[in-house]
């Protein structure tokens, strides 16, 4: 079991994202992540799916920095990475907007500022109108579109999401995919993207990772060749075609076989 440290570093290049050998074995001696390699360039979606348990959410605290991989490199090239998780992580007594504003408040700009940041943030999840809102007056999705302005006003080149959608209903989900994706193409951020869903990676995507069972490592790695362009980020009906199913079958298979 390797005990060294390999600490988040930074260089400029068009890839945001890139990990090289990463191993991760907890103090416990849990090994959670083996010989990991995964690059994410700029505009580049990518999803990962793998098996609960594989190490998928420890990836993205690496990623962050917030944890540090034991063995490997992993580099990230992006100033500001915006981290969005399974739960909203609002805060109950602070209105939609209050909420909005905490990370620039947290970074010390000025009250017009982060008022003009948060009031542009809301109007990119479509929450303008709920300003005054607390989160307990919101739904679901709601909430998570709140979670995901918050995250915009840092104006991240890199975002990380631990299966933000997972439980929401499949329709509020359907509709969140396509907000997504549109951000996606107009603020021009890359994507890292957890989730249990084959079918929601492939839409998202414009690249799908499957990991194994822990200890976790790439196993397959599938480019997505559906289009996406600003006025038409995916069109929707995708889902129901063979091409799409033929590819949600093959990560499945995939991901099956990696988890033997
Ligand atoms: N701080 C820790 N100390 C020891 N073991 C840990 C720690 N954090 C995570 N683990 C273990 O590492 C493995 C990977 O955990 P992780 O949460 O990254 O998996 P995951 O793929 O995100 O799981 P899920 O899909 O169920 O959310 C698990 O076996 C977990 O128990």
């Amino acid at each position: 079991m390797s005990t060294a440290t390999a600490p988040v570093t930074t260089t400029v290049t068009s890839t945001l994202l890139d990990f090289h050998d990463v191993e991760m074995t907890f103090p416990d001696g849990t090994v959670a992540l083996r010989g990991v390699h995964l690059t994410v360039d700029r505009g580049e979606f990518v999803s990962v799916v793998g098996p609960s348990g594989c190490g998928k959410s420890t990836l993205l605290r690496i990623a962050s920095g917030l944890e540090h991989a034991s063995d490997g490199t992993a580099q990230v090239d992006a100033s500001r990475i915006g981290y969005v998780f399974q739960d909203a992580t609002l805060l109950p007594w602070r209105s939609v907007r209050d909420n909005v504003e905490l990370l620039a408040e947290l970074g010390g700009r000025s009250k017009e500022e982060r008022r003009a940041k948060a009031d542009r943030a809301i109007e990119l999840v479509g929450l303008t109108g709920f300003e005054k809102h607390l989160p307990k007056q919101l739904s679901g999705g709601m909430r998570m579109r709140t979670s995901l302005a918050r995250s915009l006003t840092l104006d991240p080149e890199l975002f990380l999401f631990d299966e933000p959608f997972g439980a929401l209903d499949e329709i509020t989900r359907e509709r969140l995919n396509d907000e997504l994706l549109r951000l996606f193409v107009e603020q021009r951020f890359a994507g890292l993207f957890i989730t249990h869903s084959v079918s929601e990676a492939v839409y998202l995507s414009t690249k799908v990772v499957v990991m194994s069972g822990r200890p976790g490592t790439v196993v397959r790695s599938f480019d997505v060749p559906f289009p996406m362009t600003r006025d038409m980020p995916r069109d929707p009906d995708i889902r129901f075609t063979p091409e799409f199913a033929e590819l949600v079958g093959e990560v499945s298979r995939a991901l099956r076989e990696g988890h033997r």
